[in-house]
């Protein structure tokens, strides 16, 4: 697996704060992704101030997962920056805070002109699947990617 570069650190080291992969945010989830053939992955180890019933990870952090998974599947894979415009999460097990960290992969399922269809999943340290999502990002081309989302290119995730 190959680390990707966080280049937003560097082209915005102020005033970046994205709640998902910000390593500035200190009440974010301060993802980082690595690449594993078409996938982009992370791994993360819930906290207990991301708790929703007791004990359980919140659905809607699982879902900020899957979505901020997916986002880098868009700027690494599909080479651009993209919103997203939905996403459909299927939660199949319950996530324990103490059940250990957690695998988030996504990969590209389809791009068609202006929307790409992203599927992501989350794993436990078994393997096992706990919940999956299908995330649908508008995604720009270079000029306003580079211009209104801050995209700096493919390159620069890959440069230290
Ligand atoms: C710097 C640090 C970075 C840090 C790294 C970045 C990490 C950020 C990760 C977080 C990601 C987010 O949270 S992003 C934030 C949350 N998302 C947003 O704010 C997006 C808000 N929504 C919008 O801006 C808009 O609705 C858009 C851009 C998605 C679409 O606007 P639009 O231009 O009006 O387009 P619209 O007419 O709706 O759709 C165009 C065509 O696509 C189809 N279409 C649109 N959406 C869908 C869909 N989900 N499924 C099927 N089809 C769809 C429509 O039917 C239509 O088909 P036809 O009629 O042409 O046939």
């Amino acid at each position: 697996m190959k680390k990707i570069v966080n280049p937003f650190v560097k082209h915005h080291p102020k005033d970046y704060r994205c709640f998902g992969c910000s390593p500035a945010n200190e009440i974010g989830l301060q993802l980082e992704f690595f690449e594993d053939g078409d996938c982009i992955v992370a791994t993360w180890e819930p906290q207990k101030r991301f708790e929703g019933y007791f004990n359980v990870l919140h659905g809607g952090v699982q879902a900020t997962l899957l979505d901020e998974v997916a986002a880098w599947v868009v700027n690494v894979k599909c080479k651009t920056a993209g919103v997203t415009s939905s996403i459909n999460v299927k939660y199949r097990q319950p996530i324990y805070l103490d059940g250990g960290a957690l695998t988030i992969k996504g990969w590209v399922d389809s791009v068609n002109r202006r929307l790409a269809t992203i599927k992501a999943q989350i794993l436990n340290g078994e393997g096992t699947l706990m919940a999956e999502a299908e995330a649908v990002y508008f995604i720009f081309n270079e000029q306003e990617a580079k211009e209104k989302f801050y995209y700096p290119g493919i390159e620069a995730f890959y440069e230290e």
